[in-house]
């Protein structure tokens, strides 16, 4: 008889999109993506607006009875039932947020980008530490079958040592005012929340550049990037369009890492009409297609046999019972191998890369002159901060 999977209790911190989305995965069954090793189990939600929030949050997910509801994150972390906390705030919010679960004891899977600044990712990894408590950046991207299938062919070297990585994550949200669609109070803009092209989307552009061409050195050769940066700001102050170039100069690798709440990577909706994603070596090249954080095709082109060109597609499944599937179920799959097997960081995204990414988004961030308020930089825990108690 087969083992019973590995279960694991979550609490979900926040009702917005993204915890919506997240928490449909979490439901769904792990056989409709051949996964039987382990298996999840909501057990908590929480509003920083009001229980009701929570409340609606759990039919709005189709969740099955027995969840509890609460209106505060400082009751949700302290839930028993609850083993593992889903960060779902905003960019601001995710350092104070994180904290206080750490501190009341639970494992984190923290929304992407992990913090504001490197200085405050440090602090979370050394809590975590302390507390030897589990805690990863919830960069979804990095967990795909696609993604895994595409280190492992840069692992065999078919298109030879890898030069340059290109790629590309941008939304075409202009207007023709000169404004973008956002309402300037809007996450992906409004300051205060840590809004910007760079820490909302620019983090996926830089995960390929990193999960290719620092995540597969050698461990004793590893290498953070130098890093060149422009950047041009919004009227809020966030940024609008960033480009990065990565220098790895002792690997001699280079890469692009570009991302503008401008124009689109492609104008067709499944981003099919070009790869975001270019992985180059002298032999061949790696193209992604579709949205650098949810790439459903690659393609390997080798130089010889005449630009043969090889083309993978890599659906998301779906359950059908609840008709949904969006691919933030791996990354929940990784915390659960992770805990069952007593491990505080993932080896696919570890602590150290994510703090890395930090101070190049730091770096970045710095020569386009984006600054962010103090309240949502500072690196000083405060449960009772606004940022943990709702204050919105
Ligand atoms: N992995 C992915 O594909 C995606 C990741 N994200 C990431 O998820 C996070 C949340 O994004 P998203 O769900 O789109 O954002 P939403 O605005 O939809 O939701 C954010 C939630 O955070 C809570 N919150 C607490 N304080 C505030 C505040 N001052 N202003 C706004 N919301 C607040 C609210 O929940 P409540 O009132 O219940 O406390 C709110 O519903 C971000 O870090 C983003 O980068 C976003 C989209 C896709
Ligand atoms: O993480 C993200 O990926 C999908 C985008 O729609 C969203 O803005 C971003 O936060």
């Amino acid at each position: 008889m087969a083992s019973q999977p590995y279960t694991l209790k979550w609490g979900i911190m926040a009702t917005g999109g993204i915890a919506q989305a997240f928490t449909k995965d979490l439901l769904t069954n792990p056989a409709t993506r051949d996964v039987h090793d382990v298996a999840h189990k909501l057990v908590a939600v929480a509003s920083s607006s009001s229980k009701e929030s929570a409340t609606s949050f759990l039919e709005k997910v189709k969740a099955p009875s027995g969840v509890n509801t609460y209106g505060s994150y400082a009751e949700l972390v302290k839930d028993p039932d609850v083993e593992i906390v889903y960060v779902a705030t905003p960019h601001s919010h995710h350092f104070q947020n994180t904290m206080l679960a750490l501190e009341a004891g639970k494992h984190v899977l923290c929304e992407k980008a992990f913090t504001v600044n490197a200085a405050q990712a440090k602090k979370l990894v050394e809590t975590a530490r302390a507390k030897n408590l589990f805690l990863m950046e919830a960069v979804w991207t990095r967990f795909f079958p696609l993604s895994i299938k595409i280190r492992e062919l840069v692992k065999s070297g078919v298109i030879g040592p890898v030069y340059r990585v290109i790629a590309d994550n941008s939304f075409g949200c202009d207007r023709p005012n000169g404004k973008l669609e956002f309402p300037d109070e809007h996450r992906m803009v409004n300051p205060d929340l840590a809004g910007g092209a760079l820490l909302d989307l620019g983090i996926y552009s830089l995960t390929w550049l990193f999960q290719i061409m620092y995540h597969l050195q050698p461990e004793a050769e590893k290498e953070a990037p130098r890093t060149i940066a422009a950047i041009n700001k919004y009227t809020t102050g966030a940024d609008e369009t960033t480009s990065l170039i990565l220098q790895f100069p002792k690997h001699k690798t280079m890469g692009i890492a570009m991302t503008t709440l401008r124009v689109a990577t492609n104008l067709d909706s499944q981003n099919s009409a070009g790869p975001s994603i270019k992985i180059q070596g002298p032999l061949g090249e790696i193209q992604a297609f579709g949205p650098a954080y949810s790439p459903k095709q690659y393609k390997v082109i080798m130089r010889d046999a005449g630009g043969k060109v090889e083309v993978v597609d890599c659906p998301i499944p779906k359950d059908p019972e609840r008709d949904w599937g969006h691919g933030m179920f791996w990354e929940a799959d990784e915390c659960a191998r992770c805990l069952r097997d007593g491990k505080k960081e993932s080896d696919t995204l570890p602590w150290s890369e994510s703090i890395v990414i930090m101070e190049v988004m730091d770096e970045a961030l710095k020569q386009g002159d984006v600054k962010y308020p103090e309240l949502i930089t500072t690196d000083v825990y405060d449960p009772k901060s606004p940022l943990n108690t709702g204050g919105k």
